[in-house]
């Protein structure tokens, strides 16, 4: 998915896959990763989840990127945060208490700016790039995170039946990405009925990467 996509999609407020509710796994899974209290996330592909709301109320801190600036602004407001912003860099940097949110491309990212990573919450990031775009992607949050465990949801369905984002990612594929660096665990999941154009079975799944 190339930027225009994104920008798009956000301006269009084509955004089904921005849930109005805190990820109903994130509270019970999250502990798998074995995080001391304040470790620092680092959620890729942020867009402006409900999900940092209750990782900020937990006490953690949060670094995030977004392409779109007009996502992460909406964060902001929704947060009730004024942020400092910082521009220099490739990407501008959005800064509030404990949250630090770069606006732009995560290839354009360095781990020198995002600084130290406790952990990665990756929902509705590796699921939302095409095929070819996964081992860049992985391999670029391995190097930004000093490959910290990861809590990660993936959908699984027959992807003859829809075009994606969201794409279907397997196990295997799974393996191929992150199988050299992490022991990959299946936590948990669900049986999802959301996708309209998808007749098969739709299962999401919560997985640990340590
Ligand atoms: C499917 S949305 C998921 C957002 C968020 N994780 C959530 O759960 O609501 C994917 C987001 O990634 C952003 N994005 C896509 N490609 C990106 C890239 N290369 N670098 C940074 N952000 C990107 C999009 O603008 C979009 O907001």
């Amino acid at each position: 998915m190339e930027p225009e996509f994104w920008n798009e999609t956000w301006s269009n407020r084509d955004i089904a896959f921005h849930s109005a509710n805190v990820h109903p796994f994130l509270a019970g899974q999250l502990s798998t990763l074995s995080l001391r209290s304040g470790a620092r996330m680092f959620l890729p592909l942020c867009g402006k989840t409900l999900d940092i709301h209750w990782l900020l109320k937990q006490g953690f801190q949060v670094v995030g990127v977004e392409l779109v600036e007009t996502a992460v602004q909406e964060l902001f407001d929704e947060l009730k945060v004024t942020p400092e912003i910082i521009e220099g860099g490739k990407l501008k940097l959005y800064r509030g208490d404990n949250i630090d949110v770069y606006v732009g491309n995560i290839f354009d990212l360095s781990s020198a700016e995002i600084k130290s990573v406790d952990g990665v919450y990756d929902r509705a990031a590796l699921v939302a790039l095409p095929e070819k775009m996964r081992k860049n992607y992985a391999d670029q949050v391995m190097r930004l995170s000093g490959s910290a465990p990861q809590l990660l949801i993936t959908f699984e369905y027959d992807q003859a039946e829809m075009e994606g984002p969201p794409f279907s990612v397997t196990r295997q594929a799974l393996n191929r990405l992150y199988g050299q660096t992490y022991e990959i665990e299946r936590l948990t999941g669900r049986n999802y009925e959301r996708f309209e154009n998808v007749s098969s079975k739709v299962s999401e799944v919560v997985w640990c990467l340590t």
